[in-house]
């Protein structure tokens, strides 16, 4: 099946927080793709996956990195597809460093930014399927389903006290 979302994230030690995005949008059943790609250490790996990715039928990038974190800013500006940023929470800075390199776009290159860390990788996920959402029905009632188990699960469990 066409991959419809490209997670990409500059090293394998950003794994632990993008799979987080990767199950998600499996749990969607929406069909996904994931990479490392870095700005800084492979630089004409990411131009090339960023020009290409809409030919091969990617509609959203999703895009996490941490510390100096260009990969989500370069790769929006090489394409007009949807690019999600999430902030990878570092060691040193806690992720503050990720998310400010993210979030400060100069006008004209947008990058959708997540929250810090496992929140903004699975939003990430959810965000996708809003914006495919509007196109594949599929999407739409899956992030429904996911959106209505979620308010009723709380509903159901008022008591901070139960498990
Ligand atoms: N921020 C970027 C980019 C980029 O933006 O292109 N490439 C790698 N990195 C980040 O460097 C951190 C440390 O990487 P290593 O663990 O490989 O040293 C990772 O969080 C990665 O996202």
């Amino acid at each position: 099946m066409t991959a419809r979302v490209g997670v990409i994230m500059g090293s394998k030690s950003d794994w632990s927080t993008l799979s987080h995005t990767v199950e998600m949008l499996d749990k969607l059943g929406i069909p996904n793709e994931v990479q490392v790609v870095s700005a800084h250490r492979t630089p004409d790996l990411l131009f090339q996956y960023a020009e290409q990715a809409e030919g091969r039928g990617i509609e959203v990038i999703i895009a996490g990195a941490g510390g100096a974190a260009h990969l989500p800013g370069m790769c929006a500006a090489k394409t007009h597809l949807p690019v999600l940023g999430v902030p990878v929470q570092s060691s040193i800075l806690s992720g503050v460093d990720s998310l400010l390199s993210i979030v400060q776009m100069p006008a004209g290159v947008p990058v959708a930014t997540l929250a810090i860390g496992k929140a903004g990788a699975i939003n990430a996920a959810l965000l996708a399927a809003s914006i495919l959402g509007n196109k594949y029905p599929e999407y739409h009632a899956a992030l429904k389903d996911f959106r209505d188990n979620q308010t009723q699960t709380v509903l159901d469990n008022p008591d901070p006290r139960d498990a």
